[in-house]
């Protein structure tokens, strides 16, 4: 379908069937089953998850079934050799836990212990779990709730939603590693979430750090080292495709009618030669830029724009947001994940969110909480439905992904979906309901167009954030709620006492009653940082089996408990208080590639 933009081929999952290892009998009368199961947890995930690209996720199954140390390391082998970043035991029977297990330290790990009982595969679940504990390799259990008889291959339902959930941030963690964090320019206006911590990097997701100065853009620009025939496409796209907005200056900031104009081109070669930076692009090689041609492999990048790029050059916020959404002037495509302001730890967030559900991220300032007090005194009227106990506004100028207008629909109901279910109509839907409006020139001396949207009410939506903390290492938060709509009115009134070219969400969180989700206004309170990501759909629980992964502790979620899936090991720090154990765990265990 689209593109492989990195080094290497994407991460494959492994499945691996054991069995009790004793022949003449006993290996042979369970080893049909075991392998039928393999097959069918190999046919399941590859029908139902795709790569970033849309093509279809691939599964190695062992060449043998595994009852011992042997045939362990020959599976070890062939998964090395064939790219596994992802495995999964499957079992119907007795094996022996420490002979057959998994032992590579960086790849995600599930065992499915099928629930029969002529023999018994749950009874091996339980041992190998308590020897991945016991080991310091933790792993995900799956134990199916009703029984199923000898021979039976079918999936049940709540085993496939355990299958994919592991599998989906499995695979996540897999594809972070190996890649780079491109970071353009330094860190932007103060803000922590800038400095890019390479220890993080390095050991908890497996990635590279490069650098470039921004002063790498002029001389792109000025020798120009991009595709031409690109840009002229690309522009000619722009023009013919965008509505462009009011400038909102007082006539003494506003830019020349030139001076836009060469903004608007500046801003367009900035996003080819930010793409070009992050992947690179055969096109330079035949220029005779070999070098540049090899690009980054970075699959986050961040650019700091603000301030001695802004002050003086075009704000990044066109860049930023056709970057960041599913398509551009050569048609719908996966995003590239590229923060503002250089905000590396939204970067990374805004990568987990699209590595878990293949769709665009919206990067946001994470800016008021509006109580229906405050609304009801500058507007007359109070908020209602899911806005009636108040609302946050999400905007920074950039880098939310253009799909974060909600002009997408699954089911009739607006969505953000992978670039292979969009349609060119709601392709086009999310270009015309967005303004490119000329950028505030109070914050962005140079100029730049900023991208104007209001999203579309009634998503649910999940916000996210990765936060650092000195002696404790990342902390990641989650707030599961719904995007929602003002009116016209209320939306105008808000919407205009900040920085209106901007794209504006309208948040509220699924509230539980209890500690940070106590009401609306306790969220923004405990919110970590400036700046969060705003996902599609309720994936809170997605984030967190992810985090888990990664030996990143989860600070505050308002997810079910039913729906939370961690490695088995996180039940042995505490049942109850399930946070804590979660801290003490992930202390325990440390960095994955520490
Ligand atoms: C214009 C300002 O500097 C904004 O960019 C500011 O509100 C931020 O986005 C801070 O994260
Ligand atoms: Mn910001």
């Amino acid at each position: 379908m689209g593109e492989n933009r990195f080094i290497g081929e994407f991460p494959k999952i492994g499945i691996r069937p054991t069995v009790d290892g004793r022949r003449r009998g006993v290996r042979e009368s369970i080893e049909d089953h075991a392998i039928g199961l393999a097959n069918a947890v190999a046919q399941f995930l590859s029908e139902n998850l795709k790569y970033s690209n849309g093509e279809s996720v691939q599964c190695v199954v062992a060449d043998t079934c595994i009852g011992g140390v042997a045939e362990a390391a020959a599976c070890a082998e062939k998964f090395r050799r064939e790219g596994v970043g992802v495995s999964i035991t499957v079992t119907p029977s007795w094996c022996y836990g420490i002979e057959t297990m998994d032992m590579d330290p960086h790849i995600p790990k599930a065992v499915w212990g099928f629930n029969g009982t002529e023999r018994p595969g749950a009874v091996y679940l339980a041992a190998v779990l308590a020897a991945h504990n016991h080991k310091g390799l933790p792993a995900f259990g799956i134990y199916g709730r009703d029984v199923q008889d000898l021979g039976d291959t079918t999936i049940p339902g709540d085993v496939q939603e355990k299958l994919l959930k592991f599998a989906k941030a499995g695979l996540a963690v897999a594809t972070l590693r190996g890649k780079s964090y491109l970071s353009m320019g330094s860190v932007s206006m103060g803000i922590a979430g800038s400095i890019v911590k390479d220890d993080f990097f390095q050991e908890y997701l497996g990635m590279r750090n490069e650098y470039v100065e921004s002063v790498e853009f002029l001389r792109r620009m000025e020798l120009e080292i991009f595709d031409k025939e690109e840009y002229e496409k690309a522009y000619k796209w722009v023009k013919e495709h965008f509505v462009f907005g009011e400038d909102i200056n007082e006539p003494k900031g506003q830019r020349t009618a030139e001076q836009k104009e060469k903004d608007l081109q500046t801003s367009i070669k900035m996003a080819i030669i930010a793409r070009d930076l992050m992947i690179g692009n055969e096109k330079l090689a035949e220029q005779g830029w070999v070098e540049e041609a090899c690009g980054h492999n970075a699959l986050i990048a961040g650019f700091q724009g603000q301030r001695q790029w802004t002050d003086h050059y075009p704000n990044g916020d066109f860049m930023e947001a056709i970057l960041n959404s599913s398509f551009d002037w050569n048609g719908k495509r996966a995003p590239y994940i590229l923060a503002t302001e250089n905000d590396c730890m939204n970067g990374v967030t805004m990568a987990f969110g699209h590595l878990l559900t293949n769709t665009a991220q919206v990067f946001a300032d994470v800016r008021t909480y509006w109580s229906p007090d405050a609304v009801k005194r500058v507007t007359g009227k109070v908020p209602t439905g899911k806005a009636q106990g108040g609302f946050i506004h999400l905007i920074n100028s950039g880098p939310a992904a253009l799909d974060g207008t909600g002009q997408q629909k699954i089911d009739g109901n607006p969505a953000i979906k992978p670039f292979w279910d969009i349609t060119d109509d709601e392709m086009m839907a999310c270009i015309k309901n967005t303004q490119l409006r000329p950028g505030n020139t109070g914050y962005f001396r140079g100029g730049g167009y900023s991208t104007d949207f209001t999203t579309k009410g009634d998503m649910p939506v999940t916000i996210s954030r990765l936060n650092y903390i000195k002696g404790l290492g990342p902390v990641l938060q989650i707030a599961e709620g719904y995007t929602v709509e003002l009116g016209d009115e209320m939306h105008d009134s808000l919407d205009l006492r900040t920085d209106p070219t901007w794209p504006t969400t309208w948040f509220v969180p699924n509230l539980t009653g209890e500690g940070a989700f106590k009401d609306v206004y306790s969220v923004m309170n405990n919110w970590g940082s400036n700046h969060c990501v705003v996902t599609y759909g309720h994936v809170g629980s997605e984030f967190m089996t992810l985090a888990s992964m990664l030996r990143i502790p989860v600070n505050m979620h308002n997810v079910s408990s039913e729906s939370i899936y961690r490695p088995s090991a996180w039940n042995m720090f505490g049942t109850q208080e399930s946070e804590q154990a979660d801290f003490r765990a992930c202390q325990n265990f440390g960095p994955l590639y520490k």
